[in-house]
């Protein structure tokens, strides 16, 4: 089946302009390729400068690349840009781009003409999409831009993007500086818009929040693609490894390290006595998680080792993030 996004050995450069007479070439993107199914949430990640927003912009027809290939739906971003203009919808920089005195409703209105709709239609769609993105229900369509807090902003700059009913949504860091309240309502709409069939290639840093709401991941530095797959396959990456924290006493400790080090592969450990007098042992354990809670419970039940609190951690998203960029000290 033809992947919705298909993008092939893409390269870019920026050239900059260095002094009076010199120019150099920044190259942006040296190698990046992923593809994304329709209906798919894809989540591009990487650190502040790895390419991700130059890749969007060529995906949305802004920017040309200097080689490699990048089709949406099969249509061609360089030869045939205008049809791929017509299924996608953008929101970058989503705290620009629309008139401050406006009501958010008139901003939409305004695009809505931009992108060809006529006057009756551009209105129609305001309202649907004010509705789609819950502005309507916020009672804020009508109210001047500039009054927007920023959540409502990224929610206008998505329904500015749903104004052409897109098939595909190109979201760069929609939700950049939003409460917690605000991010998980772009999250949740999200989710919906995917779940209608629509393909959506986004980029963040919140790790939490794409692992919440991605199907698949590309991670890129540096210009160049270092892993890809779905949470799940990134997070096996870093091996079967948990973080074991457990509150024991100090007579139960030594015994307590001794079964943990002799039945399980541990690979760190440390302890440190807390205000409150109990001794916390936090372990880096690599065996699987039914070895691990057999041996507590051994150790508790066999050998009367005192466990008066415990938690079993599994690598996050963020964890396999920092361990693939070779960032992460604490696996
Ligand atoms: N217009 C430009 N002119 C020159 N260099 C640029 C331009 N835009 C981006 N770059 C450079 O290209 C590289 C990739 O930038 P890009 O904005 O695509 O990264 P990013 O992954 O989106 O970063 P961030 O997470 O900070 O948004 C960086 O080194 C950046 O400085």
């Amino acid at each position: 089946m033809l992947k919705t996004i298909i993008v092939e050995h893409l390269k870019k450069s920026y050239r900059v302009r260095e002094g009076f007479r010199k120019t150099k070439f920044i190259e942006a993107i040296k190698d990046v390729s992923f593809n994304v199914s329709k209906g798919e949430i894809h989540a591009l990640l990487g650190p502040n400068g790895a390419g991700k927003t130059t890749t969007i912009k060529i995906l949305s027809t802004l920017l040309l690349p200097d080689s490699g290939l990048v089709s949406i739906k099969g249509f061609d971003v360089v030869k045939e840009a205008e049809k791929v203009r017509r299924i996608i919808g953008l929101a970058i920089d989503v705290s620009k781009g629309f008139y401050s005195s406006l009501s958010g409703f008139e901003n939409l209105v305004f695009y809505g003409l931009l992108k060809g709709l006529s006057l009756s239609d551009s209105r129609r769609r305001a309202r649907e999409v004010l509705e789609l993105v819950g502005l309507e229900e916020l009672k804020a369509s009508d109210s001047p831009y500039f009054t927007y807090s920023l959540g409502m902003r990224a929610r206008l700059a998505i329904a500015k993007a749903l104004l052409n009913d897109p098939e595909v949504l190109l979201l760069d860091e929609p939700t950049l500086g939003l409460d917690v309240e605000s991010s998980r309502h772009v999250r949740e709409m999200l989710v919906k818009l995917a779940r209608d069939g629509r393909t959506i290639l986004v980029t963040g840093h919140n790790m939490h929040e794409i692992e919440i709401v991605s199907d698949t991941v590309t991670i890129i530095n540096k210009g160049e693609v270092v892993a890809s797959g779905t949470p799940s396959e990134l997070k096996s990456r870093v091996g079967l490894v948990f973080k074991l924290k457990v509150q024991t006493t100090l007579d139960s400790e030594p015994l307590f390290k001794k079964i943990v080090a002799d039945s399980l592969d541990v690979k760190r450990v440390a302890s440190k006595v807390n205000s409150n007098g109990r001794v916390e042992v936090n372990a880096i354990i690599s065996s699987n998680r039914e070895d691990i809670v057999e041996v507590l419970f051994k150790a508790s039940k066999e050998h009367g080792v005192k466990i008066l609190d415990l938690q079993l951690i599994e690598p996050s998203l963020e964890d396999a993030y920092l361990a693939i960029l070779g960032v992460l000290d604490e696996y």
